[in-house]
């Protein structure tokens, strides 16, 4: 999970026809803070994250011992040691940054410096020895798909995994849930103060420090309806704040997914309500990956990694909260028809531009008008 300036404008996508990424931008809008170890510190802390993959390479050896492993975006380094310290024959550790040193430097350290070799530069770049057998990578975003680092992934994996080669992790899926929430009214409140801000510069009858400035007042409740109402919010929800069902808008196989298939991820979903008296105030996004090896080659253990609401605390990645303005008031037995986009932002590629459409089916069989919202995921 990296820190992206909301709306900077950074490299396009590569792939399919789609202008070529620009690196310098990249690496000042994207990479940069992946360098500080104040981050990567971050998801060592992240202890759900931590022992899902300790479990996935520690319960399944046989996918490690004597064989070649391609880590993707090695950060602190973590999880090539690991490889080498679950018998890897060699390592591939390869990070675009300069926390490579470090990863270096901790390699060597807990005496694996003769498995593990850290290479420096981005995953697209690279040229490795030989192919490896095993992928393993850290590459997911907020909800899955931001930063479209699984991009590197896949390149990576149709240069250089075997026939026959495993990915880590080797399944992802995200979730969609209705919830209700106090949320959307801290955030209605922070947005009527900015405008309020806004309002005292044009009411005061005096021009203010005789500037009129009326003239910008629709652009600024435009910026702010953006940045305030319109991107979507991160927060650790207590499983108590769903209201229904979640459904999976999204499944993927990492060994077979493909760049154009998670370009843009479409997808219609029923979500029921199982809860009397409440407003659906907003939709709820969350993933899980798994650890399952390949069907030629299965874990012994599958392990699962999952960012769902939990009540002792949850992950770094928590969830995004996609406000739903207005927020109708629902009951057990009514459902809501969700009609979902998710498609990378023009201006930076590693973020995305969702279009929300939510229909209100009442249980006594009265159907609401839909209500499409885009909104931004930053
Ligand atoms: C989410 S962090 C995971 C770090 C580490 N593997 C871990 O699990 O703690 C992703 C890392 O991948 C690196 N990265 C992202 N895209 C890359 C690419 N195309 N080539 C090389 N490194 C990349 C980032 O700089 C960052 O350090």
């Amino acid at each position: 999970m990296a820190s992206l300036p909301n709306g900077a404008a950074a490299a396009s996508s590569a792939a399919g026809g789609a202008p070529p990424v620009d690196k310098e931008v990249d690496f000042a809008n994207y990479f940069c803070t992946y360098a500080y170890l104040y981050h990567q510190k971050e998801m060592l802390c992240d202890r759900v994250r931590m022992d899902a993959y300790h479990s996935a390479v520690f319960r399944n050896p046989h996918h490690f011992r004597g064989k070649v492993v391609l880590d993707v975006g090695t950060g602190s380094g973590i999880l090539a040691i690991w490889s080498a310290q679950a018998g890897a024959r060699k390592v591939y550790a390869v990070e675009a940054t300069n926390v490579a040193e470090h990863a270096r430097e901790l390699v060597r350290a807990n005496g694996v410096a003769d498995i593990v070799e850290v290479i420096q530069g981005t995953m697209e770049d690279i040229v490795l020895p030989e192919k490896v057998d095993v992928i393993i990578s850290e590459w997911m975003g907020y909800y899955l798909l931001r930063e479209s680092m699984f991009d590197s992934v896949i390149c990576a994996r149709d240069r250089w995994l075997n026939p026959g080669g495993v990915m880590y992790p080797s399944h992802a899926r995200m979730w969609l849930a209705p919830i209700r929430s106090g949320l959307g009214d801290k955030k209605m409140e922070d947005f009527e103060i900015a405008m309020n801000d806004w309002n005292h510069f044009v009411e005061d009858t005096q021009a203010y420090y005789g500037v009129n400035m009326n003239a910008l007042t629709k652009a600024y409740r435009a910026e702010h309806e953006k940045f305030y109402l319109k991107s979507s919010i991160w927060n650790n929800l207590h499983p108590n704040q769903l209201i229904g069902q979640p459904a999976v808008v999204k499944e993927m196989d990492c060994l077979t997914a493909t760049v154009e298939e998670i370009r843009e991820v479409r997808a219609q979903v029923t979500l029921p309500i199982n809860q009397d008296r409440t407003r659906l105030a907003a939709l709820a996004g969350w993933f899980d990956v798994h650890f399952r090896g390949s069907k030629q080659n299965p874990a012994v253990e599958e392990v699962e990694l999952n960012t769902a609401p939990d009540e002792n605390g949850g992950t770094h990645w928590g969830q995004q909260v996609f406000l739903m303005t207005p927020s109708p008031r629902v009951n057990e037995g009514d459902s809501v028809n969700v009609s979902f986009s998710m498609v990378r932002s023009k201006e930076n590629h590693r973020l995305m531009d969702m279009d929300i459409t939510y229909e209100l089916h009442e249980a006594s069989g009265r159907k609401l008008p839909a209500v499409a919202t885009k909104i931004f995921l930053e």
